[in-house]
């Protein structure tokens, strides 16, 4: 027996009865009803998983603006809701309408008891989804809150920083596609929550997916969902990320990664604004807002043929550079004081300072991992500080990536290599251009190597 409860609206007692009488032997629960105007009441005893409606009460009326009353007052009520119309031969027009309106299908009265059922089975799977896909979305929304609350504070007061300010303020209320640039942790993420948090979407989801972090096999059924039985472990259907982010934001992440193939997927994605479960052959419309990011040179990718010219131009319509620290110096006290504070409160020392001396070095250094490195310096410098005071060598000695006394150590020819780079890095203060004429190699070649070696 199936778990489902229907109801079903109609004004004739004998299409009623004769329906509850078949449809009783397969669903657990079968309500009938012959005056719609009880259907409020009714939704707010039950869950109903599927509502069979009747598009005329009134003897004589067949317009159906009854049926497309009742319609709007469930879909109101609960807009997961599915609602299956009955209609007469002749008025398949208003089916057609009711189904634009919200209806998920309809059946023609008299009908063949095996056709009812199959259209109510199919119902119930989209019902399922349905489901499904607000359960993730709640959890997200739930993670999302957790998340914002740590990127809610934006720090700096910086030209540089006000200019990103001011593009976030013009773009986040026009639903345009946006392309975040910059370096590893200078704050992309951060920008890209707050476009969201400032748009007409900000009640709905945010989905962040790093595009880095996804295998080429996992890349489909991880943003497009699959049904079950499309594979070994697919033991349930499951939505993808995009179909999560419909209604809201999806912030797509280092999205310079992709390999051309999974380029040209996703281009069909944002073109057609349509997905496929895997294994299943139906599209599923989605309305999202894309952000993506990317600390890749895109545009001399496209010129190597290493990223599609096409993808480009749909991603960039507005295109925000966020500034490494290093030039945005002015911005390094107002950061030490707000991860001070904010580490100093997690691990209980609240009046933990900074020695003096110590800023004007922060000033000067390249921070090559950006606010990323500043902050987990911090965090590290009031974990390790033995004292009140936070001197110099605590926050700057590990920061350069590689510990002093690993220096005796053998080292392998990776951990040569890498050294290498983040001394010349150094030495240009962490311009990568000279950086990589000076190494003799391209500068997406310096960036293989130093996403390799996790130089940031
Ligand atoms: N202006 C800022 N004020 C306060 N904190 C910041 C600021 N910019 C970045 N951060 C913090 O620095 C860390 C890195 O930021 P974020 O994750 O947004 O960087 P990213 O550019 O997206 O990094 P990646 O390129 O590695 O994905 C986060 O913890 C973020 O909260």
């Amino acid at each position: 027996m199936n778990a489902a409860k229907i109801l079903i609206v109609d004004d004739d007692r004998d299409v009623l009865e004769t329906a509850r009488m078949f449809l009783k032997q397969e669903f657990s629960l079968v309500q009938i009803e012959e005056d719609p105007a009880k259907i409020p009441t009714l939704m707010k005893n039950q869950d109903f998983d599927v509502i069979l409606l009747d598009m005329n009460f009134k003897k004589g009326v067949n317009d159906g603006e009854e049926g497309f009353h009742w319609l709007d007052q469930i879909l109101k009520a609960d807009p997961q809701a599915v609602v299956i119309l009955i209609t007469a031969y002749g008025e398949v027009d208003l089916a057609v309408k009711a189904m634009k309106n919200g209806a998920v299908d309809f059946v023609l009265k008299p009908w063949k008891n095996q056709k009812l059922l199959g259209t109510l089975l199919s119902a119930l799977q989209l019902r399922q989804s349905r489901k499904e896909v607000e359960k993730l979305k709640m959890a997200q929304e739930k993670l999302s809150d957790d998340i914002d609350h740590a990127y809610s504070d934006f720090i700096g007061d910086s030209p540089a920083i006000g200019r990103v300010r001011e593009m976030i303020d013009r773009v986040a209320g026009t639903d345009a596609d946006v392309l975040i640039l910059g370096e590893n942790g200078t704050g992309k993420e951060l920008v890209a929550r707050a476009i969201h948090r400032r748009s007409a979407r900000r009640d709905q989801v945010f989905i962040s997916v790093d595009l880095g972090a996804i295998t080429e096999t996992l890349f489909e059924s991880e943003l497009f969902g699959y049904v079950k039985g499309a594979f070994t472990d697919a033991k349930q259907d499951k939505p993808g990320r995009f179909e999560i982010a419909s209604g809201g934001t999806i912030f797509l992440d280092e999205i310079g990664n992709l390999s051309l193939p999974l380029q040209a997927k996703l281009l069909t994605v944002l073109q057609h604004r349509k997905v496929q479960r895997v294994g299943s052959g139906k599209e599923t419309p989605v309305d999202f807002r894309l952000l993506c990011a990317t600390n890749m040179p895109l545009h001399e990718m496209v010129y190597e043929k290493k990223f599609r010219q096409d993808l480009l131009y749909r991603i960039n319509t507005v295109e925000v550079r966020v500034p490494p620290l290093r030039e945005r110096a002015e911005d390094v006290p107002a950061l030490l004081d707000h991860f001070l504070q904010r580490y100093g409160q997690k691990y209980k020392r609240p009046d933990i300072k900074v020695d003096k001396s110590v800023l004007a070095k922060l000033k000067k250094y390249h921070w090559p991992g950006n606010i990323r490195e500043l902050q987990h310096a911090v965090e590290r410098a009031v974990i390790l500080s033995e004292e009140k005071v936070i001197h110099s060598a605590e926050l700057l000695i590990n920061n350069a990536g590689y510990s002093p006394k690993k220096d005796h150590l053998p080292l392998t020819l990776d951990e040569m290599e890498k050294q290498f780079i983040q001394q010349s890095l150094q030495d240009h203060d962490g311009h990568v251009s000279n950086t990589a004429k000076t190494l003799g190699m391209t500068r997406t070649a310096l960036y293989r190597r130093m996403k390799k070696h996790g130089i940031q």
